[in-house]
């Protein structure tokens, strides 16, 4: 393809090394990184100098001038690609375009869809969206003539497709925010499990993590996300996925009497009732299931994860069966809500669908491990 082929040039002048990899467009996954010959575990497969790199320091003055200093690192880069699309023609050619984001992203779906989505990707969802607004009002002020759409298709590209990135000037913005641009890196598609991405002053190297047959697709992992988080900010769940988490605040929350969430809330742990195979005695989860099942609340035996005189971890623990099945009704009557439902495109409901079926096979998956740990 002329436009990978272009793209790589251009990358190559800019000092990118790739070593038997290549892009090569896969079904159902866009483009994404294929093995040209054998390769071994510690292979470096590509370098890229951090004169390639697109990020803080590297939005024009001309376009950072005219925005707040206060703005996200997101937002600049987004600026930067949505005023100069031309100047990276060949990567805005092979990019998702709209309509991938249309079909993948809940950011763009409608509202009715969003709603129904499970508690981890809905609370992710709210606050990109707040992310976004904050963004584009400043971007909007200093370009007033620019589209929102066309801003917040660059916010989405810079969204899916960033690396963390940290500069000794970067460390001011939140953690979430020290995000950069790599060129022909931003290729590969992600894994749970996949090649390591290190970076130190001068260069991002991946390497591969283990032997790979020419031919094979090459991953990276973007970080241990549930498929929530892969569905909110990424726009697709893993099929197979060792990180993934049953979030239980939908029928967690409803049980908290208001005073509980204030006493909850006063001390971090409201919110993000995350289950997962490392979940420990001092999550947020564990705490909240305390405090429903005890009299007395001791707030830093719970913190701890100790076990109390009252054997509060043990009652906490016996909530989980009603929780599980309360859920699995919930989810079940939300699949036929969603199945019934005619707004939106098919392939957005069905991203859904599986999503809440995944959802349903944890539960399913704990109830049994619990059953035969009895
Ligand atoms: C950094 S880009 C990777 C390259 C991208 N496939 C492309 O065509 O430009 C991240 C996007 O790739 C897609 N993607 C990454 N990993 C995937 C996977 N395992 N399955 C399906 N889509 C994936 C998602 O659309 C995601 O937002």
């Amino acid at each position: 393809m002329d436009a990978i082929d272009s793209l790589l040039r251009r990358a190559d002048e800019d000092g990118v090394k790739v070593f038997g990899v290549t892009p090569t467009v896969l079904p159902g996954r866009g483009i994404g990184m294929v093995a040209t010959r054998d390769l071994d575990k510690g292979d470096v497969i590509m370098n890229i100098p951090v004169q390639a790199i697109r990020s803080l320091h590297t939005v024009p003055e001309d376009i950072s001038r005219r925005l707040s200093r206060d703005m996200s690192i997101h937002g600049l880069l987004a600026a930067e690609l949505a005023l100069r699309r031309g100047a990276a023609a060949d990567w805005a050619s092979i990019a998702p375009q709209w309509t991938d984001f249309e079909a993948t992203m809940p950011m763009l779906w409608p509202e009715e869809l969003q709603s129904v989505l499970p508690a981890e990707a809905k609370s992710l969802l709210t606050k990109q969206c707040s992310r976004f607004e904050i963004d584009w009002k400043m971007f909007s002020d200093g370009f007033p003539d620019q589209l929102r759409r066309d801003y917040l298709y660059a916010w989405l590209l810079v969204n899916t497709r960033t690396f963390y990135f940290e500069t000794p000037s970067m460390v001011a913005f939140p953690w979430h925010d020290r995000l950069a641009l790599l060129p022909v890196a931003d290729l590969f598609n992600h894994a749970d499990t996949g090649c390591s991405v290190s970076f130190s002053t001068e260069a991002y190297d991946i390497t591969a993590d283990r032997p790979y047959c020419a031919g094979d697709e090459i991953l990276t992992s973007y970080g241990e996300h549930s498929n929530d988080f892969l569905l909110a900010e990424y726009g697709f769940v893993l099929r197979e996925n060792q990180h993934d988490k049953l979030c239980l605040d939908d029928v967690i929350l409803p049980r908290l009497t208001p005073g509980q969430k204030s006493e909850l809330k006063g001390h971090g742990y409201l919110g993000d009732f995350m289950l997962h195979a490392g979940s420990k005695r001092s999550d947020n989860i564990w705490v909240a299931l305390r405090l429903l099942s005890c009299v007395n609340a001791d707030w830093q035996s719970y913190v701890d994860g100790e076990e109390d005189e009252d054997g509060t971890l043990e009652k906490a623990a016996e909530q989980l069966p009603h929780l599980f099945e309360e859920y699995l009704c919930r989810s079940e009557e939300t699949l036929g809500f969603i199945r019934a439902l005619q707004v939106g495109k098919a392939c957005q409901r069905n991203l859904l669908v599986q999503r809440w079926e995944q959802i349903q096979a944890i539960i399913r998956q704990w109830v049994e491990d619990q059953a035969s740990a009895e």
